[in-house]
C-alpha cells in the first residue's frame, strides 16, 4: 500500500547566481515517514531542505505541500539557530506557540530543556539552543518538519534524543526531514535516505535497501561507494579543479 504524499518536489534545482547547487531532484515525503538526507560538506543538503521548506524558490521544478490545512504547516530548524536576546527559554517558546494561539503541549520537556526555562537564550550552549530550536520547530503540530542537523553539537545522549524526538513526531503522523552527518543514527532510525552528492541524489531508499544494492554491511560504505567526497578537501559548487 504507498500513502498520498505531504511534500512533493518534482526536478528541483536551485542555483546561487550562475551556480546549479541541486539539480532536477524529485522526492515524495510520505505522512510518518523519517526521511535523512545525508552527503559530504556543501553537497546540498542545505539548500535542499529549504527549498523543500519553501524558504527558498526553486529555480526549475515545483515543490507542492499536499497536506492538510493548518496555521503552521511546515516547521524548520534552520542549521545554526539564533534568538532574540533578552528573553528566557520559556518567553522565547512561549512567542513562538502564541503565534499559533498553542495551548497545553510542554515543547521544553519534550526536548529536555525544562530544567533551562529560566535562563536567557544568549546563555545557552550552543547544543541547548539547537534543543531551543527543535522545539520552536515543532509549535503548532506542522505536518511537516524539517530539521537542518538537529543533533550537530549536541553530546551523543543529546543527539539520540534528537532523533528520538523526530520518530515520536513520526509516530504520531508527522513527515520528518532531517540532515545529518550521524550515520550510524541514520541507518538505526530513518526510514529512508537519500544520499546526495555536488547536488543530486546519487542514492535513494530504506537503509536496508541501501544495504542490499549496494551489497555493503553499514551506511557508511554505501556512503563511500555513492559519494566521490574527498577526505582531504570540500567540493566547492562552481569551483572547478
Ligand atoms: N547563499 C549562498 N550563496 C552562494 N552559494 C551558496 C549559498 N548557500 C550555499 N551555497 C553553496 O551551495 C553549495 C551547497 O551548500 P549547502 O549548504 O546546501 O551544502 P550542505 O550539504 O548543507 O553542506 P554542509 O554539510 O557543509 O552543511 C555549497 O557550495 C555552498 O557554498
Amino acid at each position: 500500500m504507498t500513502t498520498e504524499a505531504i511534500l512533493r518536489a518534482d526536478a528541483v534545482s536551485h542555483s546561487f547566481d550562475e551556480v546549479e547547487v541541486i539539480d532536477d531532484i524529485s522526492v515524495d515525503v510520505e505522512p510518518g515517514e523519517v526521511m535523512a538526507i545525508v552527503g559530504p560538506n556543501g553537497s546540498g543538503k542545505t539548500t535542499l531542505l529549504r527549498v523543500l521548506a519553501g524558504l527558498l524558490p526553486s529555480t526549475d521544478g515545483t515543490v507542492e505541500y499536499r497536506g492538510p490545512d493548518r496555521e503552521r504547516e511546515i516547521g524548520y530548524l534552520p542549521q545554526r539557530p539564533t534568538f532574540r536576546p533578552g528573553f528566557t527559554v520559556r518567553e522565547t517558546i512561549d512567542f513562538y506557540r502564541a503565534l499559533v494561539d498553542e495551548e497545553g503541549t510542554d515543547r521544553l520537556s519534550q526536548v529536555g530543556l525544562a530544567d533551562a526555562a529560566d535562563r536567557r537564550v544568549e546563555a545557552l550552549s550552543g547544543g541547548m539552543t539547537r534543543l531551543l530550536g527543535i522545539a520552536q520547530a515543532t509549535v503548532g503540530d506542522p505536518p511537516v518538519v524539517v530539521l537542518d542537523e538537529p543533533g550537530s553539537g549536541l553530546d551523543p545522549g543529546m543527539r539520540r534524543r534528537t532523533f528520538e524526538v523526530t520518530n515520536d513526531l513520526a509516530d504520531d503522523g508527522t513527515a520528518v526531514l532531517v540532515s545529518s552527518h550521524d550515520l550510524s543514527l541514520v541507518e538505526r532510525t530513518a526510514d529512508r535516505v537519500l544520499v546526495l552528492d555536488r547536488g543530486t541524489v546519487v542514492a535513494d531508499g530504506s537503509p536496508d535497501e541501501l544495504l542490499g544494492t549496494h551489497g555493503m554491511d553499514s551506511l557508511w560504505d554505501v556512503f563511500g561507494e555513492a559519494t566521490t567526497g574527498s577526505t582531504d578537501a570540500v567540493d566547492v559548487a562552481g569551483v572547478t579543479q
